[in-house]
């Protein structure tokens, strides 16, 4: 044999063989877990489906039995001795099913009201087989109620990502539904997640932060705990201030750009960032985190500077939510006791999330608008990172996404360009005003 017949083109196959095998064995890999996700998903819908349908055939029995169904009973003509009861039993609507439960509208019988169907989740939760069951109220429908049941907890194991889904709306875990859990800085400008130790406050906001790296958003850490948590982070942060003094400083630099930012939106006639995304001029969001907010509020021995450490709080959470600058106050309490303009500060956070609390007290202060029986839930919470989050006058149990040490510093590694400093982040918010002012011009 020749052997330079077979060393024809040796670098070509050691290049191109490798490549073309490593190619077809990811898309391997990936139509094989995508198959399998599709095929869990199909499997969950399809048990939620035969539950639905078990619940149905024994809906009439179950609201005879728990006193749900109006009861007539009609006599025969001849008499007494003969007669049928009938169950008047009310009736279910617009069903709406997902892979974890399903939700559906009761139209109540005359006479009905909420207390009764609460009463009744826990026998349903057992006559359905489900995880939960809990009955809300429509606030828009009068006379109608809306069932959620939950056929398996999504909480127990959260398969969400912490992500963008649009600018200002992060998802950081998972709803009880099975939805996302949402952090909505347009419907919310500033946001307090209030937790007993251990009940996954830094978690939660790990998770904050996972959904912010990959953005163009601007991360500021002010950790009054010694810097520990931010460290994991530290190389996509564009300031971390770790002592009162340095938070201080930080307050200025935040309160300089607010007010250079209300400038330019003067100058395009817009009242916000969102108008003057709309009208092209894109400024990064900036996200504060504050952990842990009572280290803001306390005198240390040497600086007495608690109080006006607090104030420029105040008139950061006052001034700032146009300018597309959001705070996240983290701690485990954010009581009045704190300090004096610390009411007005939680006035003006109106993003509220529970985590597992020790007292009825806290849960009242951040659970503020809910029945107290709701509010108590949050002593309860049996899981690290499982919240009550409240949306209006109703509520929902919520649990962060769980990243690993390794995760996080991976994520900040991956995503430390896009980090900014403050001067960089002024002179890119004035150049990208200015370009669309020339453009204007220019039209
Ligand atoms: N979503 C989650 N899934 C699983 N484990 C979680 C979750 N959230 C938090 N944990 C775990 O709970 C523990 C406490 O979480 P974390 O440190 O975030 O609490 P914390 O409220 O910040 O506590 P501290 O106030 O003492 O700092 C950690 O071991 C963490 O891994």
């Amino acid at each position: 044999m020749n052997p330079t017949a077979i060393d024809m083109n040796p670098t070509a196959t050691a290049e191109e063989g490798p490549d073309h095998w490593a190619a077809m064995r990811s898309t391997t890999i990936r139509a094989g877990s995508a198959l399998i996700r599709g095929t869990i998903t199909a499997w969950r819908y399809v048990c939620t489906l035969l539950t639905l349908a078990r619940l149905g055939l024994l809906w009439k029995a179950f609201c005879a039995a728990t006193g749900l169904a109006i009861q007539r009973t009609h006599a025969d003509q001849y008499g007494t001795r003969l007669h049928t009861t009938v169950h008047a039993v009310p009736r279910l609507d617009r069903y709406r099913v997902n892979a974890h439960g399903w939700t559906m509208r009761v139209r109540l019988r005359p006479g009905q009201h909420l207390g009764q169907y609460t009463e009744a989740a826990i026998p349903l939760r057992h006559t359905a087989r489900v995880q939960a069951v809990k009955a809300i109220e429509l606030p828009e429908q009068p006379g109608f109620l809306e069932l959620r049941i939950l056929r398996r907890d999504p909480l127990v194991r959260v398969t969400e990502r912490p992500r963008e889904i649009e600018p200002g709306r992060l998802a950081v875990g998972a709803t009880e539904t099975g939805d996302s859990m949402v952090l909505d800085f347009t419907e919310h400008p500033h946001y307090q997640l209030i937790g007993a130790t251990g009940s996954g406050k830094s978690m939660l906001l790990s998770c904050v932060q996972a959904a912010i790296a990959p953005t163009d958003g601007v991360l500021v850490f002010w950790d009054l705990k010694f810097g520990i948590e931010a460290e994991a982070w530290r190389e996509r942060y564009t300031e971390v201030a770790v002592t009162q003094r340095e938070v201080l400083a930080s307050c200025g630099r935040v309160l300089a750009l607010a007010e250079q930012r209300a400038a330019i939106l003067r100058r395009l006639g817009v009242r916000n960032v969102a108008e003057a995304d709309a009208a092209g001029v894109h400024l990064r969001r900036v996200y504060v985190l504050v952990d842990e907010v009572a280290e803001l509020a306390h005198d240390h021995q040497t600086d007495k500077i608690a109080d006006q450490l607090l104030r420029e709080l105040l008139r950061i959470v006052q001034l700032v939510r146009a300018m597309g600058i959001h705070v996240i106050l983290c701690g485990q309490r954010f009581g009045s006791d704190l300090g004096k303009n610390i009411t007005s500060i939680r006035a003006q956070v109106s993003g509220r999330i529970c985590l597992q609390v020790n007292d009825p007290q806290t849960a009242e202060m951040v659970l503020g608008g809910l029945a107290s029986e709701d509010q108590k839930r949050a002593l309860t919470l049996i899981r690290p990172g499982m919240a009550i989050v409240q949306d209006g006058q109703q509520w929902h149990y919520a649990r962060c996404s769980y990243l690993t040490t390794v995760e996080i510093r991976a994520l900040a590694a991956a995503h430390a360009d896009k980090r900014i400093g403050w001067d960089e982040l002024a002179a890119d918010d004035q150049l990208t005003a200015a370009i669309h002012t020339r453009q204007e011009t220019a039209r």
